[in-house]
């Protein structure tokens, strides 16, 4: 099976075999219909708090889950191993354990020591003044040996720094020797701390994680396929979650180390999927415990392609093109016509029944030239899409027109305002020099807010319309601004933050400006995070994490604009539902679509989070799933699994081809 996108639901297979084709452009023949499985499980992240009560019921019912999690790490080491064409057998390896003193400790001491029993040699590094007493019972017996770090450590049968004893570990800086260990390891075993970590890495294990986190981050390093054979040892290997991430809310406090791969324990934890944590979670694998997460509510969740696919609406046997939706576009300017052609060009290409574009002549005339299927005259709009390519108010000179019609748009949406418009008024910008089609837009809004502020289209707002957002919105209206805009947005809400601040922590950032705007936030960046409204006062967070680096490319922002403006009038042209809590789920299939564009577009097997794997006892399929990118994809595409370099236009182009891997997923579910 040969995933090419961030599908992270197991049982997906004919739906990964479609695209597949996709990769061939060959739609010809849709995949078997069978019976998908829509299973949170891959797809949803639990706090630690939630997972601790899940672990609960199963403990007291006497399951061994630190026994099940170590031999699922163990296993997953050894894969690790054998995935190295020219890596060591594990009688043959050297395993360096890094293990704290709790029971993420007790996981890596038991994994380490079926690791030993198998003949290889593990030195293991203890981080705090104990360690798990059976761990390390089972490592010693299975010939493991153990270095205490710390000069207070009561560690029977451990090597101490002060004992000056003359065996080889205790001579010198201790962390020295683990510095040499490490250097001379095939892998790495991180069991410092999991979920119990609090605040950032302290200590030894803070002091551990600057000198082994340090030497793996490079930033330089080019966007590979998860799981190709690692280019330089030791691989590393953590235990549960990588040890300093910030567990809840996927921030990364202070020293760290990046995993090679992650085996996670029971469910998901945030940091798996939220920048920029989950970057230094490398290839996850989810051992399930079958934990009972029906009545836990999801914290964050990962769409899927299964979830995207629900938004999408078919053309009808009776339909025309009104009812498949209408998109108005008031993007592009003088100063960037080009992106009004991006993003009228991706939202027509997007399942749209029509697109109505305004902007001034000359961005009007390219947009014929490219769209002749365009409309600019007057009528009724599911959905909108505003500012793209439009300058903001601290780089235009006047308020131009456009400006102002954003403005007068927008007008309606500000809640709680007693300044409720009239129709009419509407038709009045008050402008002189107003384009005519700026007339016929304001004739064509007055109708559309008959029925008050629920019934006001979705809109897109992005790029230069983000200063024109009234003070608070309803969930409808979707702001799409990448770090340095969100900043913006915040510092103009009172909050001192800047764009370095909302990379370190896109989550808060994302939540914050939800709480304060009231808008469904979408926070692009590799992994793009959607914080939208759940209900009254409760968020609902959804992430995507399908894009490949080579859709970071000038236009690709005014191209999710425009195409996710036609996934909302898709979603608005059926009368009968509301958007409101949808929001979230469809801002980020929006960028789910735009990701999978971006894959095709660049026959790219990389992608900003890689599907997860779900751990099997069986090994040889536990090899199969951990398998590199390159091999799952040899046969699909001759340019995996890095892809080639792409323009916005390729990414359009590639539009009408997800809708077709969609719309040919299991038609008997359509009905
Ligand atoms: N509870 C369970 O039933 C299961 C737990 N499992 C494992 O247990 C882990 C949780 O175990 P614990 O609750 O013992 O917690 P951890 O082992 O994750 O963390 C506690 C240890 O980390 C240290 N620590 C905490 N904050 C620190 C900081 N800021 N700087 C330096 N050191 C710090 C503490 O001193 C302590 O030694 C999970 O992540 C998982 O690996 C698994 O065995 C599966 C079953
Ligand atoms: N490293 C990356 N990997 C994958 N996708 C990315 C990466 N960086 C940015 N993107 C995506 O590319 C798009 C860039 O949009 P934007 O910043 O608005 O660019 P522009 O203004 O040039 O259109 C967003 O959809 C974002 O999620
Ligand atoms: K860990």
């Amino acid at each position: 099976m040969g995933s090419v996108f961030n599908d992270a639901h197991h049982g997906d297979d004919d739906f990964d075999e479609g695209l597949d084709d996709g990769l061939d452009n060959d739609f010809a023949d849709g995949p078997d219909e069978a019976p998908e499985t829509d299973d949170p499980f891959v797809s949803a992240a639990w706090r630690a708090e939630q997972v601790r009560a899940m672990e609960r019921p199963l403990l007291e019912r006497g399951v061994p889950l630190m026994r099940m999690a170590a031999t699922a790490a163990a296993h997953v080491a050894q894969a690790m191993l054998e995935r190295q064409p020219d890596g060591p057998d594990v009688a043959d390896a050297h395993v360096l354990l890094l293990a704290g003193a709790g029971d993420n400790g007790g996981d890596g001491l038991f994994a380490a020591a079926e690791l030993a029993d198998q003949g290889a040699n593990v030195v293991c590094a203890a981080t705090g003044r104990t360690l798990h007493a059976e761990g390390l019972r089972a490592l010693l017996d299975a010939g493991g040996r153990v270095l205490a770090l710390d000069p207070e450590a009561d560690i029977p049968g451990a090597a101490v720094p002060d004992a000056q004893d003359g065996t080889d570990e205790t001579d010198g800086d201790p962390l020295e020797r683990v510095m040499d260990l490490y250097e001379n390891a095939d892998l790495v075993i991180d069991a410092m701390t999991g979920i119990g970590l609090k605040g950032a890495l302290r200590g030894i294990p803070a002091q551990l994680a600057e000198r082994i986190g340090a030497d793996r981050i490079d930033p330089r390093s080019p966007a590979l396929p998860v799981s190709e054979p690692a280019a330089q040892y030791p691989m590393v290997l953590a235990v549960d979650v990588p040890s300093g991430v910030g567990v809840d809310d996927g921030t990364l406090p202070g020293t760290y180390i990046p995993a090679d791969v992650t085996v996670s324990f029971g469910a998901l934890k945030p940091c798996a999927l939220l920048p920029p944590a989950a970057y230094a979670c490398g290839q996850v694998v989810l051992v399930d415990f079958g934990f009972d997460t029906s009545r836990v509510p999801v914290a964050v969740e990962l769409v899927s392609a299964a979830e995207t696919r629900r938004h999408i609406r078919l053309p009808r046997l009776a339909d025309n093109k009104y009812a498949r939706g209408v998109v108005g576009l008031i993007t592009g300017s003088d100063a960037y016509p080009g992106a009004a052609v991006l993003s009228a060009s991706a939202a027509a290409r997007a399942n749209a029944g029509m697109v109505r574009y305004l902007g001034p002549e000359r961005a009007e005339r390219m947009v014929l030239d490219r769209l002749p299927e365009a409309v600019f005259g007057e009528g009724r709009c599911q959905a909108w899409v505003v500012g793209s390519g439009i300058p903001d108010g601290d780089h235009a000179d006047v308020d131009s027109p456009q400006r102002e019609a954003i403005r007068r748009l927008l007008e309606p949406y500000a809640v709680g305002e007693a300044n409720w418009p009239e129709p009419e008024s509407l038709l009045n910008i008050g402008l002189d020099d107003l384009p005519e089609s700026f007339e016929d837009l304001m004739a064509m809004l007055a109708p559309t807010y008959e029925g008050g502020q629920e019934s006001l289209p979705p809109v897109v707002v992005d790029a230069g319309a983000l200063d024109l957002l009234p003070e608070r919105v309803p969930p409808q209206v979707v702001i799409t601004p990448h770090a340095g805009e969100l900043a913006r947005l915040l510092r103009s809400r009172g909050q001192a933050v800047d764009a370095d601040d909302v990379e370190r922590d896109p989550l808060g950032c994302a939540l914050e400006a939800w709480r304060l705007t009231g808008a469904t936030v979408l926070l692009k960046g590799a992994i793009t995070v959607v914080v939208g409204s759940d209900g009254p006062d409760k968020p609902r967070v959804v992430v995507n994490g399908n894009a490949p680096a080579w859709l970071s490319t000038a236009g690709s922002g005014d191209v999710l604009a425009g195409s996710l403006g036609a996934l909302l009038a898709q979603a608005a042209a059926d009368e009968d539902r509301s958007l409101t809590l949808k929001m979230a789920d469809l801002a980020a299939a929006g960028a789910f679509i735009h990701g999978l564009a971006g894959q095709l577009a660049s026959g790219s097997g990389q992608a900003a989070r890689p599907p997860v794997v779900v751990y099997d006892e069986d090994r040889d399929r536990l090899a199969e799933a951990m398998a590199p990118t390159s091999e799952k994809l040899r046969d699909a595409t001759p340019f995996a699994p890095i892809g080639k370099p792409i323009l916005a236009g390729d990414v359009i182009a590639q539009l009408p081809n997800v809708y077709a891997l969609f719309a040919s997923m299991n038609l008997s579910e359509w009905n």
